[in-house]
């Protein structure tokens, strides 16, 4: 009891004390712990939650209930999740698969965000399935019920009473193993929804449509807190670091910035375990809205106005949907044959070298190596004998040439 009251004297001093947000910090740390897998672990794969990952990349789809993410996912993938006008119609994480220029995409239905006052208000009454969902939520809640999630509840409870389905980390982390995340929303519903989707993405370590913070921050023995910074800075400074690193117990550490960051860059770099991910804001329902207001959300930008139940503007989307996940299409040529332009190797990873090439075919063909042939845009002859290290370009044709 006494302890209790001393941590949270010591909470709302801090509070005071501080510039930046201390909700955010504390929630940032809950979260964290959330993300951190349980031995136990709730819900198998019978729920439909746990996913096994296939094909060369994955997308997935988050919104609230009924904007037509189950609509979108039917006409890209061709699977079939129920669509119905009644909210939480989906209550698991439906795969599907897109296939496109040669690459197989698996699409996920990841998360369904929650209005809790909507739903509460739903089951009183009995509509939809408001009272199905609460027993999920319960039974997913006490199987896996901890401190941590009664504090993440009453975090949330606090701001806006908005929280990811059905409460359970691994729900969490299928929308980290995303390649492109697509926040569906619906055309005639408040735009403030979209600002719920981000921050609840956010608050679990995913940041969209961003480039992880240029700055540097390392630990060290001794020698206290040393702050240095090659631009003028808005947000920190030295008082405003020590107190952010007090928060982490880190009393020495060397942190230099090369652009004027934020609190909340640096408690990312800090919190490491941060995913960038690119996200498409796809606008649904279009039908809806008047040719002026499709305009303007015509030129938002990673926006994607669509109508999924009358296919309107699909081909659109995936083109968008290929160039954010940035795939690398490879063809082989077996010495002395064509190019097998039919079967891809697909390489979705940030670098795209000859030895990313080699690990997709086979483990033991990088041992193997003595170089490689390439025809294609990423070099100048044709062909172009490589090593390892070149980076290879979409399209580009490759032939190894093994040590015999
Ligand atoms: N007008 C219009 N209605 C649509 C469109 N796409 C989907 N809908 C309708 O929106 C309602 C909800 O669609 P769903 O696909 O079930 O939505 P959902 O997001 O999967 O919903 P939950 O699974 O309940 O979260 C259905 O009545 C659909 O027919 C569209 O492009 N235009
Ligand atoms: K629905
Ligand atoms: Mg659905």
């Amino acid at each position: 009891m006494v302890t209790s009251i001393s941590v949270c004297l010591s909470y709302y001093c801090y509070f005071y004390k501080n510039k930046y947000s201390f909700g955010q910090a504390k929630l940032a740390k809950l979260r964290r712990e959330l993300l951190t897998p349980t031995t136990k672990g709730g819900g198998g794969a019978g729920e439909g939650f746990d996913v096994t990952k296939s094909g060369d990349a994955r997308v997935g789809l988050v919104g609230f209930p009924s904007v037509g993410k189950s609509t979108l996912l039917n006409k890209l993938t061709g699977t079939f999740s129920e669509v119905a006008s009644y909210e939480f119609t989906t209550l698991t994480c439906i795969p599907g698969v897109i296939m496109y220029k040669g690459a197989k995409v698996q699409a996920l239905l990841v998360i369904q965000l929650l209005d809790l006052p909507g739903i509460i208000e739903g089951a009183k009454d009995g509509k939809g399935r408001g009272r199905q969902l609460i027993k999920h939520i319960v039974t997913g809640y006490f199987r896996e019920v901890t401190w941590i999630f009664f504090k993440i509840f009453l975090e949330m409870a606090k701001s806006n009473f908005i929280c990811v389905a059905p409460f359970q980390s691994h729900v969490i982390s299928t929308a980290r193993t995303c390649n492109v995340i697509l926040i569906v929303l619906d055309a005639i519903k408040p735009i403030t929804h979209k600002r719920l989707i981000e921050k609840e993405l956010e608050g679990f370590g995913i940041r969209l449509n961003k480039t992880p913070p240029n700055m540097t921050f390392r630990r060290k023995e001794k020698g206290g807190i040393n702050f240095t910074s090659t631009v003028a800075n808005t947000h920190l400074d030295l008082d405003t670091v020590k107190a952010i690193c007090s928060e982490y117990r880190i009393h020495n550490a060397d942190v230099s910035l090369r652009f004027d960051a934020t609190a909340d860059d640096l408690i990312d770099v800090i919190e490491g375990s941060r995913i960038y991910m690119p996200c498409i804001y796809v606008v649904n329902k279009i039908d809806q809205i008047t040719v002026e207001e499709l305009d303007i959300l015509d030129k938002l930008p990673h926006y994607c106005p669509i109508s999924a139940h009358l296919e309107w503007n699909l081909d659109g989307l995936l083109e968008m949907v290929w160039e954010y996940l940035d795939l690398c299409r490879l063809y082989t040529k077996p010495k002395g044959l064509n190019p097998d332009y039919e079967d891809p190797v697909i390489l979705s990873s940030k670098r795209k070298t000859v030895e990313d090439f080699c690990n997709q075919i086979h483990k033991d063909m990088a041992k193997q190596f003595k170089y490689a042939l390439v025809w294609g845009s990423s070099v100048k002859h044709k062909p172009q004998r490589v090593g390892k290290e070149h980076e290879l370009e979409d399209e580009d044709v490759v032939q190894i040439i093994k040590k015999i």
